[in-house]
Order: structure tokens, then sequence, then C-alpha cells
């Protein structure tokens, strides 16, 4: 367990696979360059041990540079990257994981996932054996995907017989993916949640959101992150500001009761735009 940057622990959970992953992480997404850097710096500072990262992020080498320079010792830290679709296969996967280790200057992944299933390419079980040699061989330690379907998890688990560590999804009060994650607890995957405060766009002004801030005495981002813990799911959230990277880690020192959870839950409307997995693809 951790301690957030307000000292309040950040607890862990074990994946299907054994190993304990924190329950809340700090998205990299658009964090570049000397900022890019000192923004994952605060991050870890202010006590995030998960890095969420992707070879498309184009920022493995800051988050590189900022575990190098972090006083936190590479192993209380859970670093997260992501196979993109124009490396998916067997033998392109297991290349484009060593060109991010090298990035990263790791000698291990804690956790690697196909970033888009791309089904019209075809190849995300090819790539998914991929990462299962790759763990094999010692250069990840847990295994997973983002935006796969049941359908999908369920097709790499009939040809291969390993189930994925985790699913990484598009998931927000506005999308809160009930049957997918209820889908992945009977299956043991566990959910992390891509966008978690839905990119700011609107989420902090929705009524049950407000009221149970109030209610709590917390700020409304805090509701909506402790609204995945409670659902079951790791939020992700992104922040280069480090007051409010503090504040989005300082939300387990609190509970939503039931009906504060389903009222949240109440406000669902769909997903983002143009961001459906079996017609969004990205290479
Ligand atoms: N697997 C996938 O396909 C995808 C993965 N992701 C991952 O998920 C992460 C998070 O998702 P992302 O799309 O970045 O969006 P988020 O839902 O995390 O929202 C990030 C935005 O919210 C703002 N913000 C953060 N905290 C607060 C706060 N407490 N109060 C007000 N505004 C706040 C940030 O601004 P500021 O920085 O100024 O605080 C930023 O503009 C990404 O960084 C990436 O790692 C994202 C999309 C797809
Ligand atoms: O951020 C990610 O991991 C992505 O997959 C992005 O492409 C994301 O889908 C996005 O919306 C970028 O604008």
């Amino acid at each position: 367990m951790t301690e957030s940057g307000n000292g309040t622990p950040i607890p862990t959970v074990d994946l299907n696979d054994g190993r304990p992953i924190p329950q809340i992480g700090l998205g990299t997404y658009a964090m570049t360059g000397d900022e890019g850097v000192a923004a994952i710096d605060a991050g870890i500072a202010g006590g995030y041990r998960l890095l969420d990262t992707a070879v498309n992020y184009q920022n493995e080498r800051e988050v590189g540079r900022a575990i190098a320079e972090s006083p936190v010792a590479r192993e209380d830290l859970f670093v997260t990257s992501k196979i993109p679709g124009r490396h998916h296969g067997f033998d392109e996967a297991i290349a484009s994981t060593e060109e991010s280790l090298a990035r990263l200057g790791l000698d291990r992944l804690d956790l690697h996932l196909i970033h888009w299933p791309n089904p019209s390419v075809g190849k995300y079980v090819d790539t998914w054996r991929g990462l299962i040699e790759l763990r094999d061989r010692g250069l990840v330690t847990s295994i997973g995907v983002s935006n796969f379907t049941a359908d999908m998890l369920t097709e790499l688990i009939e040809a291969t017989g390993v189930t994925p560590a985790v699913n990484q999804v598009e998931l927000h009060p506005y999308f809160p993916q009930t049957a997918l994650v209820d889908f992945h607890r009977s299956i043991g995957v566990q959910t992390e949640s891509w966008s978690p405060l839905y990119r700011d766009g609107g989420l902090f002004a929705e009524d049950p959101i407000t009221e149970a801030a109030a209610a709590h005495g917390v700020e409304p981002a805090q509701v909506v992150l402790r609204w995945h813990v409670e659902i079951g799911s790791i939020p992700i959230p992104k922040s280069a500001n480090p007051a409010r990277q503090r504040t989005n880690a300082d939300i387990f020192g609190f509970s939503l009761t039931p009906a504060e959870v389903a009222a949240i839950s109440g406000l669902e409307r769909g997903r983002m735009k143009d961001r459906d997995p079996l017609t969004h693809e990205e290479m």
C-alpha cells in the first residue's frame, strides 16, 4: 500500500495472476517533453505508483526518465504500456515490446496491453500469443487487453487458455459498461477505466455528483473516481496539475452509498463519439 499526496493510502487488488495492482493510476496521454516528465515526476511524488502509457502516446521515453529520476524504487512502481495496431502479430508484438522496454529503460513491464483489437486486421489472437510468450520470457509480468468486447475476450480464452489480467476500456458515469464489468468479474478480469473523468467534459456539474460531493465534503472529481472504485474498476485519470493529481488520488478515505453509486450510474447516455472497438481502429 502506498500513500497519496494527501497521505491517504492507495490500496492494491490482486490480478488473476496473483500480482497486486494499485487501485488508481496516472494516465499519461499527451504528457510529452520536459513538461511531461515534470507532470509524471509530480504524479509519483504525489503517490501514484501505477503509470499508464502506450507506444502511441509517444512518451515512453518521458515515462522512463521520470522513473529513472524518481526516489521511488522501481519495484514499487507499476508500469503499463500498450502494443499499437500496426504491431499486431506474434513476432511483431515481441519486437514492439522490446522497443518499448528500450525506450522506457526498463528490463520488464508490469502490465502490457493490446491497445485496440482492430478486428478488421484479424491478428489480435496472434498478438495475444505474443504477449503470452513475452510473459513466459519474463519481459512482461502481467498481460492484458484494452477495448476488447466480451466476445473478443471469450475468443482469446478459447484459443489460448490464458485469460487477460486486465481489460482497459472507456468507462465513466456516462458510459458505465455495467454488463461488461459484470462479465469481467465473472471470468476474473480486472476492469480499468480510461477517460474516467470523461476528459472533464461536464460530468462535474451533474446533480448526483455535486450532491455526493457536498454530502462527503470532497470534490466532484473525487466522487467520480470513488464511483469507479465502488463498481470494481481501476480509474487511470490524467492530470498534469500536481494539486489535481493529489486530489484525484485521495479517494480512499470515504465511500459512496449504494444509492449514490446507482444515481451516478444512472447518468448513462453512451460512449464517446466514434470509440466503438467494433468499428474504431487505431494503428
Ligand atoms: N486504452 C485506451 O484506448 C485509452 C486509454 N486512455 C488512458 O486513460 C487516461 C485518462 O483518460 P483521458 O482521456 O486522459 O481523460 P480523463 O478522463 O482522465 O480526463 C483528463 C482531463 O481532465 C482534467 N482533470 C483531471 N483531473 C481533474 C480534476 N480533479 N478537476 C478538473 N479537471 C481535471 C485534465 O486536465 P489537467 O491535466 O489540467 O488536470 C484533463 O484535461 C489517459 O491519459 C490514458 O492513459 C485514454 C483514452 C483511451
Ligand atoms: O489515449 C489512448 O489510449 C487512445 O487510444 C487515444 O487514441 C484515444 O482513443 C483518443 O481519443 C485520442 O484522442
